[in-house]
Formats: C-alpha cells, sequence, structure tokens
C-alpha cells in the first residue's frame, strides 16, 4: 500500500491472468467530508470483449453502493420535468432534458432519471453516438433551485454531488460518440453535463457559463476537472473566476466548442438536431464495433497511465482484429485516397 501526497491511501494488487491486469484500489477520505469513504475500483480489461471500458468507471460507495437507495430516495423528493431517450435506427441516440418551464433545470427525480438512461445506453450494444439537447431550445440551468435550497445542509449537497459526479463520468465513458448541442443557455450544471460529452456543437446567440462562484459555489459535478482537460487550466480558471459567458466564438477560440451551427429555424430546435446529427454522421459512419472501439481507446488513453491504456489498447485491437469489418476491407482491397 502507499499512502499518496494528497492522503490518498493506494493500493496495487496485481492479478494473475493472460494480460498481467491490475486491480487498483483507491480509498480516500475527504478532509471537510469525513465521514464519507470513497472506494474507486479500476480493472480495466477485467470485462472482456464487450465492456472493457466500464472497469475505468468510477465506483463510489455512496453512488452505486449500499447508500445509492439512500440517495436516490431524497432526490425522488423533489419531482418535475424528464430525461427523454430515443434510440435510432442510425445508432445515434438523442437525451432530451425536458423540464422548459424550468428553463430545463435538473429536478432531483430527472438527477435519478438521467442515472436510469445512462445503464441503458450502457446496454445499447448498437449505438454509436448520442446528442443530448435540452427541450424547448435552452439546454438546462444547472440543478433546481428550489431542490438546492431544500437540499443545502452539507450532507445532503454532498450525496447530490456523489450522485451526479458518477452518472456523469459514466455517461462521458460510454462506448458513444456524445454531442452537447447547445441553445440557448448552459448554466451551472448544465455547463458541467456539455463537459460531460465528447464534443459540443453551438448555435448562434447560446452561451457556456460556470455561474457557480455568483451561488458561491465551485463546480461539483466534474465538470471543472474536465474543463481543465478540454480547455487547459488558464481557460478553466478564466471560465470559473470570472463566471464568464462563453459564446460560439470565444467557445471555438479556447476549444470548448467543436463547431458552431446555423441553429433553429422556428424556434422548435428541430433544424439545429438535424444540423447536429449530421455533424455526428461524419464520424459515427461505419460499424458500430469500430467507433465503440474508437472511442474506448481514446477513453483509456485519456484516463489511465499509459503502461494500462496501452494494454487497455491492445486488448480492444483484439476485438476489431480478424472482425467482420477487417476482413471485409481487406476483401475488397481498400484504397485511402
Ligand atoms: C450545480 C450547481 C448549479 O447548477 S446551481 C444553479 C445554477 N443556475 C442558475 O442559477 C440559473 C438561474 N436562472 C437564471 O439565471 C435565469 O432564470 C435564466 C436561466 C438565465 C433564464 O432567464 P429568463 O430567460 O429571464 O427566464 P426566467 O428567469 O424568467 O426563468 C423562467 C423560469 O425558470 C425558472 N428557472 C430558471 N432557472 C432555474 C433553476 N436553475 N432552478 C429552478 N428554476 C429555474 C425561473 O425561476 C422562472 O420560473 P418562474 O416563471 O418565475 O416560475
Amino acid at each position: 500500500m502507499v499512502l499518496s501526497a494528497a492522503g490518498q491511501h493506494l493500493l496495487r494488487v496485481s492479478r494473475p491472468g493472460a494480460w498481467g491486469q491490475h486491480l487498483l484500489l483507491r480509498v480516500s477520505r475527504p478532509g471537510a467530508w469525513g465521514q464519507h469513504l470513497l472506494l474507486r475500483v479500476s480493472w480495466p480489461g477485467a470485462w472482456g470483449q464487450h465492456h472493457l471500458l466500464r472497469g475505468i468507471g468510477s465506483v463510489s460507495t455512496t453512488a452505486k453502493g449500499f447508500q445509492e437507495k439512500e440517495i436516490r430516495e431524497k432526490l425522488q423528493a423533489f419531482p418535475g420535468g424528464s430525461i427523454d431517450l430515443v434510440k435510432q435506427e442510425s445508432g445515434i441516440a438523442v437525451l432530451t432534458v425536458n423540464n422548459p418551464a424550468r428553463m430545463n433545470a435538473f429536478s432531483g427525480s430527472m438527477m435519478v432519471e438521467l442515472e436510469e438512461r445512462v445503464s441503458q445506453l450502457e446496454e445499447w450494444t448498437e449505438g454509436k453516438g448520442l446528442i443530448i439537447q435540452g427541450a424547448a431550445g435552452t439546454f438546462c440551468s444547472g440543478s433546481d433551485l428550489n431542490a438546492v435550497r431544500a437540499m443545502s445542509n452539507p450532507q445532503d449537497g454532498m450525496k447530490m454531488c456523489m450522485f451526479m459526479q458518477n452518472v456523469l463520468i459514466r455517461l462521458l465513458r460510454l462506448p458513444l460518440l456524445s454531442v452537447a448541442l447547445v441553445e440557448g443557455s448552459a448554466l451551472g450544471g448544465g455547463a458541467e453535463l456539455t463537459t460531460a460529452c465528447d464534443f459540443r456543437l453551438m448555435v448562434p446567440g447560446s452561451m457556456i457559463r460556470f455561474v457557480h462562484k455568483h451561488m458561491g459555489l465551485v463546480p461539483g459535478w466534474g465538470g471543472a476537472a474536465r474543463l481543465v482537460r478540454i480547455v487547459g487550466s488558464q481557460n478553466a480558471l478564466k471560465m470559473l473566476s470570472g463566471a464568464l459567458k462563453v459564446d460560439p466564438e470565444m467557445g471555438l477560440q479556447i476549444g470548448l466548442a467543436d463547431g458552431v451551427l446555423e441553429g433553429s429555424l422556428d424556434g422548435s430546435g428541430a433544424n439545429a438536431l438535424l444540423e447536429a446529427e449530421q455533424w455526428l454522421g461524419c464520424y459515427t459512419t461505419g460499424p458500430a464495433s469500430v467507433i465503440r472501439a474508437i472511442k474506448n481507446v481514446v477513453v483509456s488513453g485519456r484516463e489511465l497511465p499509459l503502461d494500462v491504456a496501452l494494454r487497455t489498447e491492445r486488448d480492444v485491437f483484439g476485438t476489431v482484429w480478424g472482425g467482420p469489418a477487417n476482413l471485409q476491407a481487406l476483401a475488397s482491397k481498400a484504397k485511402h485516397k
């Protein structure tokens, strides 16, 4: 066992097996929240050919273990809105944050529904892409302030934070290419949600804004950690400390936005969704097995130490080498001019 500088106990256990996989146990004891004990189990490669990357999913005792029922019950006490999922024949699913009366703010029940939709997407083996949008022409205004007020004690706040961190990291690690389609505003937790997607597309007039500072907060759904990785620490620091309004132009400039769409012609959002589907279609063309493998090697490259990422890449490679798409390409003597 190794005690890290941050006071975390790191335990590395070698597991004998074909690929010499490792079981990494991280036990952290966050100071101010001493009553919580987080357990993270990473076991890349231990999931067989179809679930390789699930192994690096963060599993905390609060969000997925014995306290999950308690958290879910607590969140369900704040109902309203819905999270709607449509899985399409094209292999691209559309997830809609639907609470327009509150600018698509996340009620407690919507947080629980988001977890259920992520579970459904984890089981969707034919999927290649995912678009996340808000209903009625705006993305999401973060957590529902009515729920926030009612849960403003530290214990409840911490539970919600752990629940959402866990859901959003599972969302980001899905073997699907994911896009946040930002119309209107993505504020607070809504801005954090955009960082749990691989790509962000913005329409003219839209903005992504981490308003946490103005609420006396910092991001807690994992948004800061992901933002630093997307735009770098300098830009992240400016965005968080200035609660900057990031419009499409600035989004492109700092690498937060991956594209700017023309946007909705009639305010229904239909045109923007069509454009986003076309944009994503350029990357999801091809067999699901290959697209999903691409996402998996990128996630492992981003999140795992190099030696483990290389091993995971080898395992993922093994799932496509000699597979139908590979054999078909060889037979067709494909040229790449
Ligand atoms: C994880 C940490 C967090 O996410 S903390 C939450 C961060 N978000 C916020 O503070 C958003 C606060 N809301 C706003 O700034 C504005 O409402 C925005 C979204 C810019 C929209 O402004 P505007 O177009 O003028 O509409 P409005 O203010 O009249 O809002 C329409 C109705 O929606 C509601 N609403 C909006 N956001 C939330 C929210 N986060 N939670 C609960 N309700 C929200 C407004 O209260 C308003 O409701 P009502 O029509 O007055 O009943």
